[in-house]
């Protein structure tokens, strides 16, 4: 219910004019539809057929005496031109109707859209280490399409909801001791229905699951299919997706069955109920035929738009775990937001770092109620215009050292400070924006190589382009494609080689023109002779813009300014390559004796 009232409170924040102008043109065609019923009550009086409310006291009485100066024939030719006048209205107001529908729908669906959108690009690091991104896509795909027809059914539910209010308005208008007696048959269906729409909620619920079990499966398995493929794993998936498969199927059975059965229950008991009703009423209503006929007829029309809210009621339960999956999402991204102040990304600026970046007393664990800690005491100096390097064993902490400085992850103890200043979300920005992160395994899009490099950098020139190529030691193999930087790369940049693309992205990182430069394994799939060339351009950076490189080729770092050595979460050396490389016994030294003796 809560989700429901949330939906009608978004609706009303967010389409609030054009809902009501809806509202409105539902009143008027119920109402059109509730005149063009009491029209019959003269309209059968002229043929003859049957003597209805004559001098009777009644609102019945008083509708058939309306037309009783009007010559018969004359008469009949009035009421039928006032019924199809109504016609028209109700049509020309529906249809209006539809258009308003959509309306409403479509914004409310791009607000939703939108809102969520960007309280997820401004969460925090966190929030995406937390949740699987593939339940993200999920939200942002199948279950706002789901939440969408949900929308369209509201306002169907509204419509039928509102025409029902009407209609019965007007039943006891003209009796309301009849209408209290078919409503009361009316509530006891409702209340026997109770149970459906709890069912299908608990279905609804399960599509859910099911749904992101599906996107995260099929993602992770094209993701992976290389290694699916070269090590003959297909059954293993073929056979999971086909029990997903097979469970989702029975799913919407399930929902199917439920609707069914509960639809056919509902045919059932409301048939038994109506001759119950007709019985009871002939013996108890006699005196008023009129009245007794005309409630006959509105509930007659009614009873299906019953079983069609019954209906309605049942689906929307069965898609509000689609809207709360949503709201979820929602809430737990705002309340992940990174900087409350979102003014903060236009005026961010860049910051310059003129002195040092430092971590002091830096304490950080992946999962807050464990005593694990990914990194533990860390009191390090990054001095500003020159070139630290971080080495140490697989899983000592390096990359998380990397997004404690970059501000992704915030230490549990400790503090990272910028030139003596607190990083905070004052300066967040602005630090992150004079960086340039080179990842291990880069991003590009599926876009030509200009595209992806003008990404960062909208006006950089043709020169400026080839530039940065050059730096990257990529500007030759560019070169040598036939469309050049036209060349569409394809899923990720699958068309080039993964040293390739490492280039590509270092020369997108040195188009920004960064005052930071981090290099995470940014150069691990390069051949020696690339690996040499990008060492001496890193070379003549130095002094120009502070660098941090992580490396596991410890040649690499070897003109590294300070090399800063983690094992197990903690800082065990720090020092010059030289220095740290005559320390005997130490984990600098096992590292480097390790690499001798591979090379
Ligand atoms: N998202 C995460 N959730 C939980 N633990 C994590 C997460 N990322 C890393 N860790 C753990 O934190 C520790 C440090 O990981 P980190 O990636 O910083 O190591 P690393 O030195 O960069 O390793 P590598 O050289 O293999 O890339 C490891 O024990 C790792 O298992």
């Amino acid at each position: 219910m809560k989700q429901i009232l949330y939906l009608v409170k978004q609706l009303h924040q967010h389409t609030g004019k054009i809902l009501y102008l809806n509202l409105i043109g539902m009143i008027l065609i119920s109402l059109f539809e509730g005149i063009g019923l009491l029209l019959i009550i003269p309209l059968i009086g002229m043929t003859g057929m049957m003597t209805i409310g004559q001098g009777e006291n009644s609102q019945a009485g008083y509708f058939s005496n309306l037309f009783n100066p009007i010559p018969g024939e004359i008469g009949i030719l009035i009421i039928l031109g006032i019924y199809v006048l109504l016609l028209v209205g109700q049509s020309f107001f529906q249809h209006k109707q539809i258009i308003l529908n959509a309306k409403i729908q479509q914004s409310f669906l791009r607000h939703l859209r939108e809102k969520t959108y960007k309280s997820i690009m401004l969460a925090n690091w966190e929030f995406f280490l937390k949740n699987r991104k593939t339940d993200i896509s999920n939200s942002m795909t199948t279950e706002l399409a789901r939440v969408s027809s949900m929308i369209s059914l509201f306002l169907q539910f509204l419509a039928a909801f509102v025409f029902t209010l009407i209609q019965i308005g007007f039943a006891i208008w003209f009796s309301a001791k009849i209408t209290g007696f078919v409503l009361l048959f009316g509530f006891i269906l409702l209340f026997f229905s109770r149970k459906f729409i709890k069912k299908a909620s608990a279905l609804g619920g399960k599509t859910t699951k099911l749904s992101q079990s599906y996107l995260s499966g099929i993602t992770d398995h094209i993701n992976g299919i290389k290694d699916i493929k070269s090590n003959t794993l297909e059954n293993q998936h073929i056979s999971w997706f086909h029990n997903l498969c097979k469970r989702m199927e029975n799913n919407v059975i399930e929902i199917i069955r439920l609707r069914t059965v509960s639809q056919l229950r509902y045919k059932v008991a409301s048939s038994v109920l109506l001759a119950v009703f007709v019985y009871f009423s002939i013996q108890l209503f006699q005196s008023q035929p009129a009245q007794l006929m005309l409630i006959v007829l509105i509930f007659a029309r009614l009873w299906p738009r019953f079983a069609g809210i019954q209906s309605n009621l049942e689906t929307m339960s069965s898609m509000l775990p689609s809207l709360h999956s949503l709201l979820d999402l929602q809430n737990d991204s705002d309340s992940a937001r990174e900087i409350n102040n979102g003014e903060h990304f236009q005026n961010a600026g860049r910051l310059q770092i003129k002195k040092e970046m430092t971590c002091q007393d830096v304490y950080f664990r992946y999962k807050k109620d464990s005593s694990i800690y990914a990194l533990k005491n860390i009191n390090v100096t990054i001095p500003a215009n020159k070139m630290t390097a971080v080495v140490g064993p697989s899983g000592a902490g390096k990359s998380t050292l990397i997004d404690i400085l970059m501000g992704l992850n915030k230490p549990d103890k400790g503090r990272v400070m910028v030139d003596g200043t607190l990083l905070s979300e004052d300066n967040l920005l602005a630090l992150r924006s004079a960086i340039s992160y080179v990842p291990q395994d880069p991003f590009l899009f599926n876009a030509t190589i200009r595209e992806n490099l003008s990404l960062v950098d909208e006006e950089a020139t043709e020169e400026q382009l080839w530039e940065a190529l050059k730096f990257s030691s990529a500007a030759d193999f560019v070169n040598k494609l036939p469309l050049g930087l036209d060349t569409m790369i394809g899923d990720r940049g699958i068309r080039l080689s993964g040293g390739e693309r490492q280039r590509l992205v270092l020369a997108r990182a040195i188009l920004r023109k960064p005052s930071i430069l981090v290099l995470d394994e940014a150069t691990s799939a390069l051949d020696t002779e690339n690996e040499k060339k990008i060492q001496e351009a890193l070379e003549e950076l130095k002094g120009k813009m502070t660098i941090i490189v992580i490396a596991h080729r410890l040649s690499t770092i070897r003109h590294a300014d300070q090399v800063l050595v983690l094992d197990q979460g903690e800082i065990v050396q720090t020092g010059g390559f030289n220095q740290l490389a005559k320390e005997k016994k130490s984990m600098f030294h096992h590292l480097l004796n390790n690499q001798l003796e591979v090379n």
